[in-house]
């Protein structure tokens, strides 16, 4: 048996839609693997009731299916579904990890971003890769088409997680279709920021960097009370808050020794909407490891 822990990511920054992500250091997914004539999944932890078990629905069985490796698979989940925390993602860069160790197969990291990406097409629709990239790789991540950048950075972040459901497909259709020049420039300049900060481990720069007008202005409508808890949360020390992935989560980078304080913030700012929440005191993470 072979079994890997992947990380919970956030995607997209604010400013880097569909190419940014980030590893987080917690929650995460537990998935081992054993060789079987052909793959069956089981599933237990959080929100598994949601989750299906069938092969041609699961993250998973879509990347037995492109590393051609039927298994048995179990998957622990840490990172609830439907979370913006890239949960669906986390099994499916665990899942290739830990097939590729039991086939033998070879791979690179960097290699198993696109296998990862086929498990996010079964459940989202799109091949996206920019929640498998930091799972597989850690640290911050820019994917591109022609492959993946990546850095380690160390900042200090709260994820906090509201009891709403946001799906990654139905939040892909508000998304605008198109934008002016003066957006543009505004998100390049802020999306170039963010990748200073993130070389530096700048706090101040990466917050400033994750500013969006264009896809999160859209998606925080979504979330109810988000506009209080990115108050709040910058109050307490926060120096930039965004939607993680697709939502609902919010995503916090915080001064040093703030996060309790920014945690407690987003939580009750939540509260004064009417919403329960969960908030991670977490950091940037490594990829998806390998347990002995
Ligand atoms: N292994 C898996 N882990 C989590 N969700 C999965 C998995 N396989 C399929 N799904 C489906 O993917 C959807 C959740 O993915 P997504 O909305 O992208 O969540 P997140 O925003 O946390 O990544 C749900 O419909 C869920 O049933
Ligand atoms: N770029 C994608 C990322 C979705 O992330 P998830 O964690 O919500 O699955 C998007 O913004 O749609």
């Amino acid at each position: 048996m072979v079994t890997v822990r992947a990380p919970a990511t956030s995607a997209n920054l604010g400013s880097g839609f569909d190419t940014f992500g980030l590893a987080l250091d917690r929650p995460a997914d537990i998935v081992s693997v054993e060789r079987a004539h052909r793959t069956t999944i089981e599933v237990t932890g959080a929100g598994a009731r949601y989750i299906p078990e069938d092969p041609e629905k699961n993250t998973v069985g879509a990347v037995a299916e492109a590393l051609d490796a039927p298994a048995h698979i179990h998957i622990d989940k840490g990172v609830r579904p439907a979370s913006g925390l890239g949960s669906s993602a986390a099994s499916a860069a665990a899942a290739a990890v830990a097939l590729d160790e039991l086939y033998g197969l070879g791979h690179t990291r960097e290699e198993l971003v696109p296998v990862a990406a086929e498990g996010e097409a079964a459940a989202s629709g799109e091949a996206h890769s920019d929640n498998v990239a930091p799972a597989l790789l850690g640290g911050f991540t820019v994917v591109a088409d022609d492959g993946v950048t990546q850095v380690s950075p160390d900042l200090s972040l709260v994820a906090c997680l509201p009891d709403i459901v946001v799906s990654t497909r139905d939040a892909r259709q508000v998304v605008p279709t198109s934008t002016s020049m003066d957006d543009l420039v505004e998100t390049v300049g802020n999306a170039a920021t963010l990748t200073v900060g993130m070389c530096r481990s700048d706090p101040h720069l990466v917050g400033r960097g994750m500013d969006d007008p264009v896809v999160t202005p859209a998606r925080a409508d979504l979330i109810t009370g988000s506009e209080g808890v990115e108050g709040a949360a910058r109050a307490a020390g926060a120096t930039g808050v965004t939607v993680s992935g697709a939502g609902p989560t919010m995503l916090a980078v915080c001064e040093p020794g703030t996060r309790r304080a920014v945690a407690m913030a987003m939580i009750d700012a939540f509260d004064d909407a009417g919403v329960d929440a969960t908030a991670f005191q977490t950091s940037v993470g490594e990829g998806a490891t390998l347990y002995d």
